[in-house]
């Protein structure tokens, strides 16, 4: 699915209007029914006040219509006009009209200075003040309106998007902390940031029926990972595949004290479908890697509790390195070298990514179309600080088109920046995942794909997804505070098995 600016989603406004064809004002019919329904189903209960605020452009004749459509539906309402300006949008004034025809809802206005309106704590905000047309931050009067709205305590439902909150940039002025908000067709950027997770609350997307052909050939390089574009990636065996025909990868993990993350990432790789691995470690580990994991092979390093060396590469398909080898400066000497051997595609993460921090004129030794999968205090590692998520994500697309490598930076919605410049942002995963060696089992799973000879980039998008999914699967069995990481390799087999329905 697509992520659009606020600039491409008027375009698309536009070109619906002209040619499915529709009157502007009937598209902002659908799109109020569309929230109304939604609202309903979020706020079934009539016996609370519901207060829409209102802007004058077409953010705020989407609330006209939706209080028209409330008050049919029998909610109690209050309704203030914001007086931005005087005329308002063409479509604002019609509805405005609309809603005066009905005569028993009264329209208050609010003009700059006025005193702030008098909210209970237990009604219910539309706010429909600002949508996808703010074109500067908002101060003076109306920020103070926003914070008395925030502070109400009232739940704040927006429409499209929280007002003053800017969709493709850094938020600077004051913005409505919606606890939910229904956006129109398509996600905004501004919601995948955690900056903004005050501002946008739980938010939704529903289709107002914009144009197919226009969405189709819209130009981004900004996606929303779903179902259809990952059920689309994901390869059905073959009835004479064999075990060669997937692959084997070397994954190199673990040290003394942290043998749990290499047999994490192990499991992970074995259950995402890899014909064979086997695990480079250190001595420690070899006893309890055999007991622990028996699908697995096990190359001892000479060195008891840390890696010192590695293994030829000329059998494996791939190399995922990272999990658990922490930082020493034997491990170091052994994974550079590693690093600038590998010809393929390889994973890195954790300590391989702390590694190549401090030692970055490797950056240009990864091999094209490696996977490095840091947290966001690995990215700043490796990259530098940035001032905002917008920043922080142009540094991601830049470093990864710089060094033609795949970043995935983990997060709520881990984002996966291609070389191509190209950045694709997750929908699955839960905060139950916030858990020591969540991050191990997505380098099994990608080490186990790339084995597999899936492009990089299918592996990354289809691994980021499968892991979250995983991840909501066992929530659903396990509520967020039981979760480890280790269940998420127990649900993989339930995550893969969800998409060959969808194949079938
Ligand atoms: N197009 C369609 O058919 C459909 C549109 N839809 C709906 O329309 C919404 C977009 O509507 P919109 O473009 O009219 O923008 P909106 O945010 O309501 O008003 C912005 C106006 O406010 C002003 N302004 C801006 N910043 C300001 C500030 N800080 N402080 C004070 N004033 C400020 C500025 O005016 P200016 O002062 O610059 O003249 C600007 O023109 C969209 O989110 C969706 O809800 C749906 O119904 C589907 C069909
Ligand atoms: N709130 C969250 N919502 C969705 N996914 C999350 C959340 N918190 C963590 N995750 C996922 O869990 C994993 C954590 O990785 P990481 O921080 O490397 O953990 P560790 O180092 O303990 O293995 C990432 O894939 C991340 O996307
Ligand atoms: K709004």
């Amino acid at each position: 699915m697509k992520i659009l600016t606020a600039q491409q989603t008027r375009d698309a406004d536009a070109y619906t209007i002209q040619h499915e064809p529709i009157p502007s004002i009937d598209l902002m019919e659908r799109a109020s029914t569309v929230f109304t329904d939604w609202f309903c189903e979020q706020f079934p209960m009539r016996h609370q006040m519901v207060h829409v605020f209102c802007g004058t452009g077409n953010n705020g004749g989407d609330g006209l219509a939706v209080a028209r459509m409330l008050h049919a539906r029998k909610y109690d309402l209050q309704l203030s006009i914001c007086r931005f300006s005087e005329t308002g949008s063409e479509d604002f004034r019609e509805n405005l009209e609309r809603l005066r025809s009905l005569r028993d809802i009264e329209i208050r206005e609010i003009r700059e200075d006025d005193p702030l309106p008098a909210l209970e704590g237990t009604a219910i905000v539309i706010d429909a003040i600002f949508g996808s047309g703010l074109n500067r931050p908002v101060s003076g009067y109306w920020a103070r309106l926003f914070e008395h709205i925030n502070e109400s305590g009232a739940a704040i439902a927006s429409i499209d998007i929280p007002s003053g909150l800017f969709a493709d940039e850094a938020s600077k002025g004051a913005y409505i902390q919606a606890d939910r908000t229904l956006t129109f067709e398509l996600p905004k950027l501004a919601f995948l940031f955690p900056e903004n997770q005050n501002a946008v609350g739980n938010w939704t997307h529903r289709s107002i029926g914009l144009a197919p052909d226009f969405l189709e050939k819209v130009e981004t390089d900004n996606y929303y990972i779903d179902r259809e574009m990952v059920a689309g990636l994901f390869r059905k065996r073959e009835k004479f595949d064999h075990k060669g025909t997937f692959g084997h990868a070397l994954l190199v993990a673990g040290s003394y004290g942290k043998v749990g993350a290499a047999i994490l990432s192990a499991r992970a790789a074995l259950r995402s479908g890899l014909g064979l691995l086997t695990i480079h470690a250190p001595r420690c580990a070899y006893e309890i890697l055999q007991i622990s994991i028996p699908e697995a092979m096990v190359s001892i390093d000479r060195h008891r509790h840390y890696i010192s060396e590695w293994p030829q590469l000329d059998s494996y398909d791939t190399v995922g390195i990272g999990p658990g080898i922490g930082q020493g400066q034997m491990t170091k000497e052994a994974i550079l070298p590693l690093i600038e051997s590998a010809e393929m595609p390889i994973v890195l993460d954790a300590d391989g990514l702390n590694i190549l921090s401090k030692n970055p004129d490797y950056f240009g030794k990864l091999p094209a179309n490696s996977i490095l999968t840091p947290h966001p205090k690995e990215f700043e590692r490796l990259f530098g600080p940035t001032e905002n998520n917008f920043e922080r994500n142009q540094l991601q697309r830049d470093m990864a088109a710089r060094y033609g490598i795949i970043i995935v930076l983990k997060g709520a919605h881990t984002c996966i920046a291609l070389p191509d410049g190209n950045c694709y942002f997750n929908s699955t995963g839960n905060p139950g995942m916030a858990t020591g060696g969540s991050g191990d089992v997505l380098t099994g799973i990608l080490t186990g794909l790339l084995a597999q000879q899936y492009s990089a980039q299918s592996a990354a998008i289809l691994g980021v997804y499968l892991h979250g999914l995983a991840g909501d699967m066992a929530v659903k069995k396990l509520e967020s505070h039981a979760l480890v990481s280790g269940d998420l390799i127990k649900f993989l087999g339930k995550a893969f098995l969800s998409l060959h329905a969808d194949r079938t």
